[in-house]
């Protein structure tokens, strides 16, 4: 069940490359979050559709540019028919590891029975004869943050395991799976649970992913304050006597304009009495049933910690909480769990900090967990802060195809200053747009997002040559390469009903592009040719060769 990475002692000491040395300029990391190579090249295809001369024109130098897979088993998934995420792509790109990750570890837990042996499990069952079990999370089966069939997995063995009284509070995707999907999970769950025998199970709360609850990186707590407000209080503006009437009827918004699953506002399911069917109470347990931690950070907090000021709570219950998994390997966030979290160790940022490597790491608040948090395995601390300057960019709180640019042209300015600065051997971006803005199903203002972040990319590619210093360009999953739904067979596009196409607002599974040079980059250092299958564990290695080290052996081999 473990990861290579635990089976073998590892070797935390890098020792320098054969043909590169440590030059002493700046070696840049640049990440376009969401920007894949697809097939598809029509209009659909944002990237295809921008213009993007910087980055085309990489296309072109063959021996230094080539793709890598960023989906499936390449990072740790469970199947290939699995797009990536950000999660599991910037523990590879952190890690040079391939690491079961949180949807594999669960479904394995649940195959094999060992996730109703567990300490978590034993926690939270003391709670099964008298009290209520409540799960909170995302009603998806999009398997980024969560799956369906794993939340019906733990609902089942509650039920076997003698729990009265199951509640459960949806969070609805649309950005993971089609918007409007959430009307058909609903309908199963609510089937799923009138089906078990003796047992008291309803949905009693929900609202959309974007809107309650799942906030990641402190961007906006109203979101989860939202969410506390509904599955815990029982409040909110919108009742209904069950939440597939609430669902539909939410989706329809005021009559000027539809809403979306993924911005769906808070909602109650109430009893004939008009009170809540599922407030949470002192003695309750309390299951995220979520494997993915970026968003489930910030709601374990309100149920975990006593002392507590990110918003009113107004009652904190004193429950038995579970983590579907531990989600901050630092904090010990939660301190239970139903599943052990994938075990990451000997990252990247951990060894080039024993090595005196000064780095720089910079996103805006969408994504500056992805190039701290998931890149350093998990762990919201530093390895030597002294070494590590870790620069967050407020990002604003609103759609993103209402203002695609996003904090692009900020994040260019401190990612050139820090490479001018001369103070970081390292320096480390990742441009939000590309994904943030695709995930809106927003055709023009994501190829508007794509077109400004090839300008980008230049800007911050001519400023590390100016400092003669070496670069690597790359992604951690595709998503703005692909903005409509297809034709399984024929790949053709989708329409709707009104002649509209059909939105994609989810990743891809197409691979990522990987770029490397620089004024600093000797001629002969090009990629090798006998690594095909290469995924975006293999870019570790790649990188840590341009800043002087050889790649160690418990990463993938380098693409150099
Ligand atoms: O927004 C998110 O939570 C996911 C999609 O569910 O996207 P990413 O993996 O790119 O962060
Ligand atoms: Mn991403
Ligand atoms: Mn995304």
């Amino acid at each position: 069940m473990y990861t290579r990475a635990l089976k073998m002692a590892i070797d935390k000491t890098l020792k320098p490359h054969e043909k590169l040395s440590r030059n002493k300029k700046p070696v840049l990391v640049c990440i376009l979050d969401g920007w894949g190579e697809n097939v598809a090249k029509d209009k659909y295809n944002a990237i295809h559709s921008a213009e993007t001369p910087v980055t085309d024109s990489l296309k072109e130098n063959s021996k230094r540019w080539r793709t890598v897979r960023a989906h499936g088993t390449a990072v740790g998934l469970p199947s290939d028919a699995d797009m990536g995420n950000s999660e599991v792509g910037h523990n590879a790109l952190g890690s040079g590891q391939v690491i079961d990750q949180g949807a594999r570890l669960v479904d394995i837990a649940l195959d094999d029975g060992s996730a109703f042996k567990l300490d978590g499990w034993k926690y939270i069952s003391e709670a099964f004869p008298n009290n209520t079990l409540h799960f909170i999370g995302l009603l998806s089966d999009g398997g980024v943050h969560s799956r369906y069939n794993q939340l019906i997995g733990f609902v089942k063995g509650a039920a076997k395991d003698g729990a009265k009284r199951i509640r459960v509070h949806i969070l609805t995707d649309g950005r993971d799976v089609p918007d409007g999907t959430s009307v058909k999970f609903v309908e199963q769950l609510e089937k799923d649970l009138e089906s078990l025998d003796g047992v008291d199970a309803k949905i009693a709360s929900g609202g959309g992913r974007m809107h309650v609850t799942m906030d990641r990186y402190e961007a906006d707590w109203r979101i989860v304050e939202r969410g506390w407000h509904a599955h815990v209080l029982g409040e909110a503006d919108h009742k209904f006597k069950s939440a597939l009437e609430g669902v539909k009827k939410l989706r329809e918004g005021d009559g000027s304009k539809p809403v979306t699953d993924q911005w769906l506002p808070p909602f109650v399911v109430v009893g004939d009495d008009d009170k809540p069917v599922g407030t949470i109470e002192d003695g309750d347990a309390v299951a995220l049933f979520n494997f993915r931690s970026d968003r489930m950070v910030e709601i374990s907090k309100a149920f975990e910690y006593e002392d507590f000021n990110a918003f009113d709570r107004k009652r904190f219950p004193k429950t038995k909480f579970v983590g579907m998994m531990q989600y901050d390997g630092d904090l010990k966030l939660p301190a239970r769990f139903l599943v052990p979290p994938p075990a990451i160790s000997g990252v990247s940022g951990e060894l080039l900090a024993q090595e005196g490597v000064t780095t720089f790491a910079c996103s805006e608040t969408q994504k500056f967990g992805h190039v701290t948090f998931f890149w350093n395995g998990n762990r919201s601390g530093y390895f030597k802060e002294d070494l590590e300057t870790y620069v967050e960019i407020p990002s604003d709180t609103v759609p993103f195809n209402e203002a695609p640019e996003m904090k692009a042209r900020e994040i260019t300015e401190a990612g050139k200053e820090a490479l001018l600065s001369g103070k970081y051997d390292m320096v480390r971006v990742n441009y939000a747009n590309p994904d943030m803005v695709g995930h809106t199903g927003d055709l023009e203002a994501c190829v508007s997002a794509c077109t400004l972040v090839d300008s980008c990319v230049k800007e911050l590619l001519d400023t590390c040559d100016k400092m003669g210093g070496r670069w690597l360009l790359t992604a951690d999953h595709g998503n703005a390469d692909d903005m409509v739904q297809r034709q399984k067979k024929s790949n053709e596009p989708m329409m709707g009903e009104d002649g509209k196409f059909l939105p994609l607002t989810s990743h891809t599974l197409a691979p990522v592009p990987v770029a490397i040079g620089g004024a600093g980059l000797p001629e002969d250092i090009v990629f090798r040719e006998d690594l095909p299958k290469a995924g975006l564990a293999n870019i570790t290695g790649t990188y840590l060769n341009l800043l002087g080290f050889a790649t160690p052996a418990h990463m993938e081999p380098s693409l150099i």
